[in-house]
């Protein structure tokens, strides 16, 4: 395995949004370097939020709060110039490109804008653009949805990042894109020594990919670690269902509640007996 220095340390983290209450409240957090980490919570836990303080996007209390690669993630702009911090996330769907954060319209080819990056490795663009089965001809504004997510995935991976923060940018991919893309990761995290978070709902075949998990609610850190620590997934190695009856015990709404108490009693998930369980094509709609 590559050597790697420094991995993601959140300490002491404060944040809110102008005029809103405090999201995160002395806010911790360890991922150790080589780690694929799950970003685990509800709608609205603070994932997202959490991701762009970890990208440098915002800038929080002083330079040791939020250190990447043994760096301030904001104070250091190296970290983000140099691509060794990479963000994905975010959509190009409603625009037809982007550059940074800033939409792009025009008429550009798919080859126009992997191409125009500067100072690429070739073998590691041209394996980019074959895993993602991307064609360079392919017209911005004239794709579907998945199509132009990977060409916005291609761009996002086509410097050798050393950390990856992911928010689920693989929701519009079909499944077999998905599932290579989880397998290059993989091996981005095994032989350089990359570590990547990804945070996002859709947890087929991530029980197996996953090393370690952090589990968000409201903006407190629930559960981190390994994910073989996880006691719950011991018996099950499902990791859907485990996430799911995480979820419902949190839920404030008393019949999300119930149904997980009487279904998993007896018989696991309301996912064993439905017709979308075993296929892994249905992980898009999930
Ligand atoms: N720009 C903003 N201004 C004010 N509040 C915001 C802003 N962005 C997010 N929030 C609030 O911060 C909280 C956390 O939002 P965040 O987007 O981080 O959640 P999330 O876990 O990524 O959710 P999801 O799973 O829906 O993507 C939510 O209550 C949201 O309403």
């Amino acid at each position: 395995m590559a050597e790697s220095t420094g991995g993601i340390e959140v300490s002491g983290l404060q944040f809110a949004y102008e005029g809103q209450p405090l999201l995160f409240t002395k806010f911790n957090l360890e991922i150790s370097p080589g780690s694929r980490c799950l970003l685990i919570g509800a709608n609205g836990s603070g994932k997202t939020t959490l991701l762009k303080i970890l990208a440098g996007k915002h800038m929080v209390g002083g330079r040791d709060v939020v250190r990447v690669l043994n760096c301030s993630a904001f104070h250091d702009t190296q970290l983000v110039c140099s691509g060794d911090l990479a963000y994905l996330g975010g959509s190009w769907s409603k625009t037809i490109g982007s550059a940074g954060d800033v939409p792009l319209q025009g008429d550009f080819s798919a080859e126009h804008m992997i191409f125009g990056v500067e100072g690429i490795d070739p073998v590691r663009r041209e394996k980019l653009i074959d895993l993602l089965d991307i064609d360079l001809q392919w017209r911005m504004h004239k794709v579907s949805d998945g199509q132009r997510r990977r060409v916005q995935i291609c761009m996002g991976l086509l410097h050798p990042y050393k950390v990856l923060l992911l928010d689920e940018v693989t929701v519009d991919l079909d499944v077999v894109t998905r599932l290579d893309l989880l397998d290059f990761f993989r091996e981005e995290c095994e032989e350089r020594g990359a570590t990547i978070v990804y945070a996002t709902h859709i947890f087929d075949g991530l029980e197996t990919w996953a090393t370690d998990v952090a589990y968000v609610q409201d903006g407190e850190l629930r559960r981190s670690g390994k994910l073989s620590d996880i006691h719950e997934l011991k018996g099950s190695n499902n990791l859907l269902s485990v996430v799911e009856s995480w979820l419902r015990s949190e839920s404030k709404n008393p019949r999300k509640q119930s149904i997980i108490s009487s279904v998993q009693l007896s018989r696991g998930s309301p996912f064993d007996s439905s017709p979308f369980r075993s296929s892994r094509h249905m992980a898009y709609y999930r």
